[in-house]
């Protein structure tokens, strides 16, 4: 959280029309990345920012971006329409996302500078023509930016005074490397850049060698994610899968799980398999994943934002298809064949006032766990992450809570707050929670092959339960 006594926006010498902006959007103050990264940038500083998931790096780079364009407009030569500034991002979503942030930011100066996002279809001839008219700042994933380049319809050799890389650790492991390279070569010699990024890795360390020039390092000395006043994380050992599905049933059905959202799962078939047994019960929920065309995970995220879902099931970009350096990822993997390798759904996607994350699968790595977790208690909002967690995994987890140790989530992910179903242990849980893991036990204990559920509600492994798909009998996956 920033610092009340920091500097403010005011106090960063910005363009009044960007103050209105920042203002309209709620904006009180900036936050600490924001905070340190705008006067460095405005200095005309190269950046290697790092920065928690959640914590405003977009802003962070988009302010400064507007206000030496708008500056530079004001005060430079008058010289030809251009464009001056690239943001490069691993995503379309990303793309989508960080377009709409920058023309937030410039809903006062529309008029001068124009924001085009060369990754919103899949039309080439469109955004031929958007580029024609030479906006002041393209947004896109490196191999749409690259392709425009190639074709002529973008050229930045005379132009390009500002470069951003958004998400920089994701750009290498989704298979940038070689477009990044090649798109260098139409860049200008000069030009100020940015890397933004929520974790420092090799990738990271390889992109600031290619496009930074004696830069400013932002390491901010902050957790990865939020403190536990803000994040609140739990972790539930369940004796099997099925137990997942029952208690995240019990949980969704008894309202122990309050407000939107999001439930990640680590393979696509899982997340259909999960949306129809909630489905049984009269529990809406949607997927969202890279298979999807682009458009429709457009719709789902922006149906979600404004509140027609309060449950969207996630596979995240780790786990659609493990990275490959030097290949696009997804692609031909089995079970993903027709992924789109540009879609990521859990890394850096703005999801709208998120309450809970709930891993209904274990994240397959610490990255995976944190970049989860951040689509929750983002910018100062509180939110919960829950994480089920099956015995046989439990190592597993305990190696994500040694990688974060020092982190928020080693405290939080403490056996105090550990719930064990169908076995012993049970933890600060709620009691309408430990009715159900007790008759659910008894059911057990009876050998029985269901488990009596609250509200009446009972679940057979065995029966299908077709024919009332709804309310009284479902299926265990
Ligand atoms: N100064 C601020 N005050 C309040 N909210 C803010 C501020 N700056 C940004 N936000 C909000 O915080 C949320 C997260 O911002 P943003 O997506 O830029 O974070 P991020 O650090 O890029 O996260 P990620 O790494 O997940 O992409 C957004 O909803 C944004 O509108």
């Amino acid at each position: 959280m920033a610092d009340p006594e920091a500097l403010g926006f005011e106090h960063m010498g910005l363009d009044p029309r960007l103050l209105q902006a920042v203002a309209d959007l709620g904006w009180s103050r900036p936050t600490l990345i924001q905070e340190k990264a705008i006067p460095l940038a405005l200095e005309g500083k190269d950046l290697l920012a790092r920065a928690r998931t959640g914590s405003g790096k977009t802003a962070a780079y988009a302010i400064p971006v507007l206000q030496l364009l708008l500056h530079r407009k004001a005060t430079g030569p008058a010289v030809e329409q251009a464009v001056r500034g690239l943001v490069l991002v691993p995503t379309k979503e990303l793309a989508r996302q960080a377009r709409s942030m920058i023309q937030q930011l410039a809903a006062y100066c529309a008029r001068d500078i124009r924001v085009a996002n060369v990754s919103a279809t899949e039309d080439s001839a469109s955004e031929r023509a958007v580029l024609m008219e030479k906006p002041d700042i393209v947004v896109g994933t490196p191999s749409r930016v690259l392709n425009h380049l190639q074709q002529n319809s973008l050229v930045l050799r005379d132009s390009l005074e500002l470069l951003v890389l958004d998400e920089a650790d994701l750009l290498f492991s989704f298979g940038f490397e070689e477009e990044l390279k090649s798109l260098l070569c139409h860049l200008p010699r000069i030009y100020q850049a940015f890397l933004m990024s929520a974790t420092f890795n090799e990738d990271v360390q390889a992109l600031k060698e290619l496009v930074l020039h004696n830069p400013v390092t932002l390491k901010l000395q902050e957790s990865q994610l939020p403190g536990p006043d803000q994040l609140r994380q739990f972790q539930v050992v369940c004796q099997t899968q099925e137990d997942k599905f029952l208690l995240l049933y019990a949980l969704l059905k008894l309202s122990l799980i309050r407000g939107k959202s999001l439930l990640f799962v680590n393979t696509l078939e899982r997340s259909y398999r999960l949306r129809l047994f909630l489905e049984q019960f009269s529990i809406p929920t949607c997927v969202l994943n890279g298979e999807l065309p682009l458009c429709s995970r457009c719709h789902i995220i922006s149906q979600f934002n404004q509140g027609f879902y309060d449950c969207v099931i996630a596979t995240d970009a780790e786990v659609l298809g493990a990275p490959v350096k030097g290949k696009r990822r997804g692609r031909g993997s089995k079970g993903d064949r027709a992924s789109d390798p540009e879609a990521g759904v859990a890394r850096g996607i703005d999801f709208h006032h998120v309450s809970a994350v709930l891993n209904f699968d274990l994240p397959p790595t610490p990255e995976a766990y944190i970049h989860r977790a951040g689509r929750t208690a983002r910018a100062n909002n509180p939110g919960m992450v829950l994480t089920f967690v099956l015995p046989t995994e439990q190592p597993h987890l305990g190696t994500i809570e040694e990688l974060l140790s020092g982190e928020s989530a080693l405290q939080s992910l403490s056996s105090a707050h550990v719930a064990v179903v169908g076995g012993s242990a049970w933890g600060p849980v709620r009691r309408e929670q430990a009715e159900v893991r007790t008759r659910e036990a008894e059911g057990l204990r009876k050998g029985k092959r269901f488990w009596e559920m609250g509200m009446g509600l009972v679940v057979s492994p065995r029966d299908p339960g077709r024919g009332s798909p709804v309310g009284g009998r479902g299926v265990l996956p």
